[in-house]
């Protein structure tokens, strides 16, 4: 039985989809181990078709090739994988190297489709490039060596699985005739070691070196002629090499190679891609850095443990979203708001508050300082309660009787930024309108001693007397003395939020009667715009990562456009679809993996300067990256960049190997 058998092999092209074109016409043909056969026949005789065939590049055609008794006729796509990768090793006239790879990694390229171990695969890669000549030459790249060298390279490729056939195209077609001597002279010991050689030649002297000469006219086998013996087929089987498939990460490491090749390439894409990444963290940062700016500042003026209680108008239970509004709206139907003593009453009874404190709050006011004619008017007016924090008073002390605190920017309308503090000491009348039991408009005016300046500064103005004197100024002047909010202190702060539910859930005569506000809800609302704010910013900024898609996605097709070749040798030497494609899905994410670290760099690089520089203004920190974010940066990358390569990978996985090998 012969090793290899051709039987009956009809191969037609296919023109303008209709018209056939016979090449091959029936081809029967037997080949044996250790036989050295040179195929000769005219140009566009079909003599590179039938290695197609032969190779397992080509399965369009009638007829069978039978590789040691068994069929290959009805082989799948991985099993003519398999049959390129274990039996056949390719030979081409034009080298066909990859040129972004070491001598040394060209032919370490065929090895990692096999079970060695990584120090096995060096050893042997070395040791064959030696068989060659080319031990000094192992580090060189394709580029470095001449056409004799090149073909040697290629030869220890075609032998580094251990392939029992080796198929050649005119492998002495670019060579001058000592190169072409000594290249026969090494396939010549290829046949004696045993293997099959097969050369397609145009020389008659390439030829006559084999065992045998077939000759090839019109489709047809028109002559076959031994020369000489073929070389006895070695006796004990020989150990062979174990080929596997490619493995994922030999797929991630070629991927590697060519990104680190083509560096300063990819880098203009990381770089594009990595300040779109940059600009979104930028973004998130800021908003980090403002809420918990915002967050410090509220904490500061507000005790975290007061709840601050006021009516529910409506009687029903009221979402917060519904009962901040419904506040909002009091203004124009005080009275409505106003909590009477015995309502108070019940406040007390709750389990976890610690202490019930009535208070005032007013919208509009008049101060007129003694002696100063110009007024200044303010929107919040209120008493003193435990709500507000140690601290709150930054000059002075906490309001007594008669007394009063003013913020700190009206002391300066009063007497100047470099004067306010003498405000200390001196009176101011206070004017407002509230209203009677009857609900009638009543005004109320008071003079009172300034006792302490307060700051409210972006949060708002602070203007507070204590509740005493402000029930003995209300009742003075013939208006009510229900108070419009309480402030309700939770024995701890863990049982604010419990305080809240249980002020929430409280009815008095069947009706929801009050609300809750606390800070955790103050902060939420602030902190829910900041952020709506800053991730506006960070979508917008997001859509250069749109752009950024698009340039990976274009230097990706360049990418398999100028590798076709490449990839045509990849599948000849037993590469699968699915290692094509992760060449480029691999090479993808590696340039989304370097733009994420840049991203990082410049995020941390520029908003440190940016916390320098902006620390003297606010004395906190205004670019805050969490590790959330830098969590973010890494996965929108490999997100990105994967599916920027999916289309070009799939074009790359898609081109037909000969093709590929036939491009220039
Ligand atoms: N993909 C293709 N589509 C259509 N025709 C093709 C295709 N590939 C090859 N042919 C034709 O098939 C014939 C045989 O081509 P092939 O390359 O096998 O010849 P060859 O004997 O190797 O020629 P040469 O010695 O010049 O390399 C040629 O006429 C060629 O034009």
């Amino acid at each position: 039985m012969a090793y290899l058998e051709l039987k009956n092999i009809h191969k037609s092209y296919t023109l303008n989809k209709t018209e056939k074109f016979p090449v091959l016409k029936g081809i029967d043909l037997k080949f044996d181990k250790g036989e050295f056969v040179s195929i000769l026949g005219e140009s566009g005789g079909g003599k590179s078709t039938l290695m197609n065939i032969i190779g397992g590049l080509d399965h369009d055609y009638d007829g069978d090739v039978i590789l040691d008794g068994v069929s290959t006729r009805d082989f799948t796509e991985k099993q003519m994988d398999a049959y390129r990768r274990e039996t056949i090793g390719f030979i081409f006239q034009s080298f066909n190297l990859i040129s972004h790879l070491t001598v040394l990694d060209n032919v370490l390229v065929s090895l990692d489709m096999t079970t060695l171990t990584r120090a096995e695969k060096e050893q042997r890669a070395k040791d064959l490039l030696e068989q060659v000549g080319l031990k000094e030459h192992i580090k060189k790249h394709p580029n470095q060596l001449s056409g004799g060298q090149k073909q040697r390279v290629a030869i220890a490729r075609a032998l580094a699985s251990d392939p029992e056939i080796i198929i050649a195209d005119e492998p002495t077609g670019a060579l001058d005739s000592k190169n072409t001597d000594e290249i026969l002279e090494i396939m010549e010991g290829i046949a004696r070691s045993g293997k099959l050689v097969i050369a397609v030649t145009h020389s008659e002297e390439v030829a006559h070196f084999g065992t045998r000469i077939v000759h090839m006219s019109d489709g047809v086998i028109d002559h076959d002629q031994a020369n000489r013996e073929k070389y006895p087929a070695p006796t004990e089987k020989s150990k062979r090499l174990v080929s596997k498939k490619l493995g994922v990460a030999a797929a991630y490491k070629n991927a590697y190679k060519h990104t680190m090749y083509y560096f300063w390439r990819n880098f203009l894409i990381m770089l594009g891609t990595g300040i779109g990444i940059f600009a979104v963290l930028l973004f998130s940062g800021l908003g980090n850095g403002i809420s918990a700016f915002i967050n410090q500042q509220i904490n500061s003026l507000v005790n975290p443990s007061s709840v601050t209680v006021m009516k529910n108008t409506s009687g029903k239970q009221m979402s917060q979203a519904e009962f901040t509004s419904s506040i909002r709206q009091s203004s124009a139907n005080p009275a409505a708001m106003l909590i009477k003593p015995s309502e108070l009453a019940k406040l007390k009874t709750l389990k976890n508050v610690s202490a019930v404190q009535p208070g005032y709050q007013f919208s509009q006011y008049t101060l007129t300082l003694t002696g100063n004619a110009q007024p200044i008017t303010g929107s919040s007016l209120q008493t003193w309660t435990k709500a507000y924090a140690n601290g709150t008073v930054k000059s002075g002390t906490k309001p007594g009787k008669n007394e009063i605190v003013i913020d700190k920017s009206q002391a300066q309308s009063f007497l100047g930024a470099k004067k306010y503090k003498q405000i200390i000491g001196k009176t101011v009348s206070l004017s407002f309108t509230w209203i009677d039991s009857k609900q009638q408009p009543v005004v109320v005016k008071h003079d009172l001693k300034v006792v302490g300046i307060a700051d409210g500064g972006q949060a708002g103005a602070i203007t507070a007397t204590n509740y005493s004197t402000m029930k003995a100024i209300l009742k003075e002047a013939g208006a009510t003395t229900d108070a419009s909010f309480v402030s309700v202190n939770a024995k701890s702060i863990n049982v604010t939020k419990t305080v809240a539910k249980e002020v929430n859930d409280l009815k008095i005569n069947g009706k929801y009667a009050f609300g809750a506000i606390t800070v955790g809800d103050i902060l939420n609302t602030v902190s829910s715009y900041v952020k709506l704010a800053t991730n506006v910013l960070a979508a917008i900024a997001g859509i250069s990562l749109v752009v950024s898609a698009l340039m990976i996605i274009v230097s990706m097709y360049m990418s398999v456009s100028e590798r076709t070749k490449e990839i045509g040798v990849l599948r000849a030497l037993g590469e699968g679809k699915r290692d094509i494609s992760r060449l480029f899905t691999g090479e993808s994410v590696l340039i989304g993996l370097f733009s994420a670290v840049l991203a990082l760099v410049l995020a941390f690089g520029i908003g440190g300067l940016a916390n320098k520089a902006l620390y003297g203004l606010a004395k906190a920190n205004m670019v805050i990256i969490t590790p959330g974010n830098v969590g973010f940066a890494f996965v929108i990358a490999i997100v990105i960049s994967f599916l920027a390569a999916l289309l070009p990978a799939r074009r790359a996985a898609k081109l037909d190997p000969i093709e590929s090998l036939a491009s220039e």
